[in-house]
């Protein structure tokens, strides 16, 4: 294969006159430019010759093909490859020349096809899968439309309500599922894969088999008035779910042109719109978003020195408050022996009792068996010492947030671990190497730093000091792959990436309320840009037991752009904590609906009167984006120092801790990916400006202002960054 070339295809004819092409373009031979053109010549070459009865199409090392190649779309969206034709792919290649074909074809579909991958397959007249294989269209969780006809295809292969749940969900369904909805022919093992596709092929051309054009299936379609009522409820339901998002209502207009004018139509509209959507933000957004998450595994001086993970096999976790149970979930999950450590058997039987909650909630819901219940919580033993810590490979401590209690712990983990094992904090904000002080064992030291729920928020923050070693950190992120998290390596400091990110966006939301901006539309101007709920529901739901303690710590250590607000305090000395107490920002019923509480007022006002803060008439009035300014701009401004003291290595890192861990809406890019695209000069000049008014809260950080200065990106790569790794 050339250098340059991205993938291509191959083919072979074989003596029974069948000729198989070869999707390959590793990993999961996507379908870049490269390999559609060569797919075309070797189709138009199949066609033209006489020995060629029938085409099977297939992908190289267990993979069909995980659809278009999406680096395709960063390039045509920087300018750096021309976009083809509009519909030169979906309709000359796919349509005209694949389905129109004189010559059937059957695609031999192995572990998986996705996207583009499962569209070239609709196009071909029948499909033949391995079980287990998975079969979607997940375009619009990156931003585009699926653009190789499934908007047309797919609801005419499996309906058009079960093609809407699998297009704006983007999950996939299994071979066993796609049998029995109808897009797969037949589901045969591996071994017989390609015989299977040859014969079924064959069987097309002598009409012992149907050919069948999934384009001019109608069989399956509700009737025009019933499609219209199924199409304005997704609409609806679409607006509702992504009101910021215009990608999955262009999907639903190519949808519905299909039905209403027909295929050929509905591909025509689907080209068109396919090829508007590369260039929306949101799409941006999201295609740096999967590269991206995919990029935090690649840690460098770390990942490029060709060490191989070692084997855990077995986990000790000290603590069963809800940390720890929820880090013991998760393991046992991936099928990791664990050891729950208490102080007491109390405390044991608490811990072993929220694992066992995390998982009956799973049976409940139908997600989990009965018996797989059983044999996921014999992985667990619980213990009231360390005698049985003398085989694990891996320690987890996740005990309150006490520094001696801490470096006890770790002194006796010393004691009784083996040499290789592994000692992980699940600290959030505490120096690993105070927790470590009184160890000689500082190489094996590392944060795995997990947010609650543990077994089910994504994100791991892989903490790690001078002294760890390259190999701990490979070890752990091999244990965040199998456990399912997308883990972010990060540098050694009070409250790591996410928590510092954390913590200027909820004081900045007091600083507005104490000079008088009103709390209940801060939370709907921060919900409306997309994240999950306000600040101030936010804050109800962690508790504000934990809000002070974090407050505490960032006080102690980032004095000088800490905003001190007495609100939380007053509050919580009238024995309103938040949610848990019913009573927080917001007053909460039964159902733990929250409505907001005009009593608030009074502790707002006493805590102004504590700090001697006025209010400003101008930030009573503030408009929805000078709110999203005021509250997100201090949250560049830290994550520009988090970058700047090395303690995120890339910026597309501290994007995916945004997403991850603070709820930053991922068609957003993340943090700094959304600052770049407001601009480091707008966003520098609005903080200086706010620091001369209001103080050093808002004073931009050195970074910030040699960037903002030049007007040059945030996230462009720290040349001289003071590294603290
Ligand atoms: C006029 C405009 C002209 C252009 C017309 C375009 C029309 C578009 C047509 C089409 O409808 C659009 C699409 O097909 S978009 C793509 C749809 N497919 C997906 O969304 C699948 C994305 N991939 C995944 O979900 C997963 O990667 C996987 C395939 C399930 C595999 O998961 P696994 O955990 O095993 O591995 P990963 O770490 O995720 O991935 C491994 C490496 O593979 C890279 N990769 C995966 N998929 C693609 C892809 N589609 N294109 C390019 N690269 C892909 C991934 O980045 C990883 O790379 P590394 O370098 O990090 O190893």
């Amino acid at each position: 294969m050339d250098s340059r070339t991205k993938g291509k295809t191959v083919m072979e004819v074989g003596g029974d006159g069948v000729a198989v092409i070869t999707l390959i373009n590793p990993p999961v031979n996507s379908l870049s430019f490269d390999v559609l053109y060569n797919l075309k010549s070797n189709y138009e070459e199949a066609l033209s010759r006489n020995d060629v009865k029938a085409i099977v199409i297939t992908g190289a090392k267990g993979k069909f093909s995980g659809g278009f190649d999406i680096s395709g779309f960063s390039e045509i969206q920087k300018g750096t490859m021309k976009e083809p034709k509009v519909g030169f792919i979906s309709i000359d290649i796919i349509t005209d020349l694949l389905e129109a074909a004189r010559k059937p074809s059957v695609a031999a579909i192995d572990g998986l096809a996705l996207g583009g991958g499962l569209e070239l397959s609709m196009a071909c007249h029948a499909r033949i899968s391995t079980p287990g294989a998975q079969l979607g269209l997940p375009e619009l969780q990156l931003g585009v439309i699926p653009g190789f006809g499934g908007t047309q295809r797919l609801p005419r292969l499996v309906g058009l309500t079960k093609a809407l749940e699998m297009i704006l969900t983007s999950k996939p369904v299994r071979a066993e599922e796609g049998h029995s909805l109808g897009l797969i022919d037949a589901v045969v093992p591996s071994a017989e894969l390609l015989t299977t596709a040859r014969r079924w092929a064959l069987d097309i051309v002598e009409r012992r088999k149907p050919w069948i054009t999934s384009l001019l299936k109608t069989d399956k379609l509700p009737p025009l008035g019933e499609a219209r009522e199924i199409l304005k409820f997704a609409r609806g339901q679409t607006r509702k779910q992504a009101p910021n998002m215009k990608h999955p209502l262009m999907c639903l207009d190519a949808l519905e042109m299909g039905i209403v004018s027909g295929p050929r139509v509905g591909l025509e509209k689907e080209a068109e719109v396919g090829s508007q959507v590369i260039s929306l933000d949101t799409t941006k957004g999201l295609i740096h978003v999967f590269f991206s998450q995919r990029g935090t595994v690649k840690v460098p001086g770390v990942t490029d020195r060709g060490l191989m993970p070692r084997k855990i096999k077995k986990v000790a976790i000290i603590g069963g408050g809800l940390m720890g149970s929820g880090i013991a979930t998760a393991l046992i999950l991936s099928n990791y022996p664990v050891i729950l450590k208490e102080v007491n058997e109390k405390f044991l039987e608490a811990g072993i009792g929220r694992v066992k909650a995390n998982l009956q909630s799973r049976v409940r819901k139908g997600s989990m068996s009965k018996e797989k219940f059983e044999k996921t919580m014999s992985l667990l033993k619980g213990s009231l010492d360390y005698e049985s810590f003398r085989d694990v490979d891996m320690v987890i401590e996740a005990v309150i947030e006490n520094i001696s209690l801490k470096q006890q712990i770790f002194a006796d983990l010393e004691k009784y671990c083996p040499q290789h094992c592994i000692l992980a904090s699940n600290t959030s904000t505490i120096d690993l190497n105070k927790i470590g002080e009184r160890t000689k064992s500082q190489d094996r030291i590392v944060g795995a730093h997990f947010f609650s729920p543990a077994h089910v928020m994504p994100l791991l923050e892989i903490v790690r000091t001078n002294h760890t070693s390259a190999q701990v950190i490979v070890d752990l992120l091999d244990v965040g792959k199998k456990i399912k998290k997308t883990p972010v390596v990060v540098g050694n400091c009070t409250g790591f990436a996410v928590n510092r990110m954390f913590f200027p966006y909820t004081q900045a939301a007091m600083f507005l309320v104490e000079r008088g901006a009103d709390p209940y539309l801060i939370d709907s101007a921060v919900s409306k840009f997309g994240m999950p709920m306000g600040p101030f529901r936010l804050c109800d739901l962690v508790g504000f037991g934990v809000a002070i303690a974090t407050a505490t710590q960032f006080i102690e250590n980032f004095p000088e752009r800490t905003y001190k607000s007495m609100i939380i305090p007053l509050m919580q000395e009238d024995k309103r904590a938040g949610e848990a107490t019913r009573k927080g920002f917001y007053l909460y019923d039964d159902k733990r609906k929250a409505k907001p509480d005009p009593e608030l007022k009074k502790y707002i006002e006493k805590a102004r009167s504590i700090s001697g803060a006025n209010v400003d008439p101008k930030l009573v009035k503030l408009s929805e984006k000078e709110i999203i300014e005021m509250t997100f701009f201090p949250v560049v401004n830290e994550a520009c120092r988090v970058f700047a003291e090395g303690i995120a290595v890339k910026a597309a890192d501290l994007d995916i801790a945004a997403i991850m861990g603070m709820g930053f809406p991922p068609y957003r890019g993340g943090i700094m990916f959304w600052a770049d695209s407001i601009g480091s000069k707008y966003i520098y000049s609005r903080l200086d400006e706010w620091s001369k008014t209001y103080g050093d809260f808002f004073k931009p950080c050195a970074f910030l202002a040699e960037r903002g200065s030049k007007g040059a990106p945030l996230s462009a790569p720290v040349e001289q960054a003071r590294s603290r790794l």
